[in-house]
């Protein structure tokens, strides 16, 4: 190996993973987090994450901020996985999601556009969620689908930005499996585009030995980047992608990028998530959600402590979004869970008298436009529009059918105005080879990398 290999294993000397706060490294009491005056580093107490919490309320407790900025708007929500819908645990593995929890989901995507964005491969967070009327972006966005029901809407939104890493990656997690083999406590994680060298179950002595492993790998492969998430070290392609510009590209590709339409919810826990409310804050398309016991510096405009404040927010927005504050009932030719005035006594809860499913204004912008199924002037009429009025109500009776997801329902509807395939969805591949993406600062050069501090020491999370 050559000197300047042997010296990028030093922890001590410039790394690759240290572009990092450099706070997150140092040498700090295990509940160390921000200061007060952001220049620094100082011990968390009461009273500083309640200064804290004084610029980024509660979301519960403060829901009804959210439910005014989200009145008359399309709402979609995007959530992360892990630290956001299920505990951090201490084997990755058994990172399950409560039943509890995935009920609360399966209700919002019944209301609203719900994608699931996360640092995992795509296909394990969809076995641990279950749920196939999502969308699911895996591997920090970069393995992106629709919901997974044959002909559903959006089947053929898939996309992946690194597809041409593949093999890369295969070779880096086999490098990294071999380098950190001999450190008690630490594992490999393969998450396709992505793979995550975890070491929470090490000694915090040996946090310096796993990063100068992938300090070295990452060196040796100029293609890969290195991010940082809650005792994880996350290796990437070096491409101009994240949870970020995967939120900005399912907006657009959903119709959903107009802000003055649209109110977009992205509730998180990690760093990779700050780049998700970032982009929400600079197109004021809406408002990230930190879920976190520590005060730290971040985009988002709320918080929540934990996956159980996480679900029962969840909650508060199914009840909020039963209500006609609820702008997709206005859009009903639009979408499946828009009622028609005749059938919307059947749902029988508070939303029942409103009776505006049949004459809402939406449809509008693009944001209808995209969530279209019918095969010519379904967008912008509400229920009228439909061609047979017949069909729908027929459609509509079906057992159960308020019970399903706006997944099923659409195929409902659809099946009952015997439409093959909806013309007005979102399929045109050119636009899913070229995303619009947000902009995004210059990458870092190595003169903007900082020195590892050593020793590193325990999460701060
Ligand atoms: O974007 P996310 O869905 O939050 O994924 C980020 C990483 O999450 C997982 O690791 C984290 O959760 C584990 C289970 O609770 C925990 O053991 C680990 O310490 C955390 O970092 C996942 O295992 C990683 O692959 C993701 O990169």
């Amino acid at each position: 190996m050559s000197a300047e290999r042997d010296a990028q294993r030093q922890p001590s000397l410039i790394s690759r993973v240290s572009f990092e706060p450099l706070s997150d490294f140092a040498l700090l009491p295990g509940n160390a987090t921000l200061s007060r005056d952001g220049s620094g580093v100082s011990v968390d107490s009461a009273g500083e994450f309640e200064f804290w919490r004084e610029e980024h309320p509660c979301a519960l407790l403060n829901f009804s901020q959210i439910a005014a900025q989200a009145a008359g708007k399309l709402v979609a929500v995007f959530l992360d996985y892990d630290g956001t819908l299920t505990p951090i645990v201490s084997n990755p593995d058994q990172a399950l999601m409560s039943e509890h929890a995935r009920e609360a989901v399966r209700r919002v995507a019944q209301l609203f556009p719900t994608a699931v964005i996360s640092g995992r491969g795509r296909e394990k967070v969809q076995q641990f969620v279950r749920l196939e009327e999502l969308y699911y972006a895996g591997s920090h966005g970069m393995d992106i689908v629709g919901p997974q029901v044959e002909g559903g809407p959006h089947a053929d939104l898939a996309f992946q930005p690194a597809a041409q890493y593949a093999p890369l990656m295969d070779g880096v997690y086999a490098e990294l499996l071999e380098g950190v083999s001999s450190i008690v406590g630490s594992s490999v994680e393969h998450n396709k585009f992505c793979v995550s060298v975890h070491f929470r179950n090490c000694a915090p002595e040996d946090y310096p030995a796993v990063v100068g492993v992938v300090d070295a790998v990452s060196a040796a492969h100029p293609e890969l980047r290195v991010t940082r998430g809650r005792k994880v070290l996350e290796v990437r392609p070096q491409v101009d992608w994240d949870k970020g510009t995967a939120l900005a590209h399912l907006l657009e590709m959903l119709g959903l990028a107009d802000p003055s339409q649209v109110y977009c919810i992205y509730i998180g826990d990690d760093r990779t998530d700050e780049d998700a409310f970032q982009v929400l804050a600079d197109k004021q398309l809406g408002g990230g959600i930190l879920v976190s016991t520590k005060a730290k510096p971040t985009a988002g405009l709320w918080t929540l402590r934990d996956p159980a404040e996480v679900a029962a927010f969840l909650n508060r927005l199914v009840a909020w979004g039963r209500t006609d504050a609820n702008r997709w009932h206005t859009v009903g030719s639009c979408t499946g869970w828009a009622i028609c005035p005749s059938a919307r006594h059947r749902r029988g809860s508070s939303d029942a008298s409103t009776g505006s499913g049949g004459s809402g204004s939406g449809g509008s912008g693009s944001a209808a436009a995209a969530f279209c199924i019918g095969s010519s002037g379904g967008c912008g009429g509400g229920i009228p529009s439909y061609n047979s009025p017949a069909t729908m109500a027929s459609a509509l009776s079906k057992d159960g059918f308020f019970g399903q997801t706006w997944l099923q329902q659409q195929q409902l509807v659809a099946a009952a105005r015997n439409v093959a395939e909806p013309s007005e969805r979102v399929t045109a591949a050119n636009s899913l080879q070229r995303p619009p993406l947000p902009p995004k600062p210059a990458a870092a050069g190595p003169q903007q990398e900082q020195q590892l501090p050593q020793p590193l020491t325990d999460e701060l999370r």
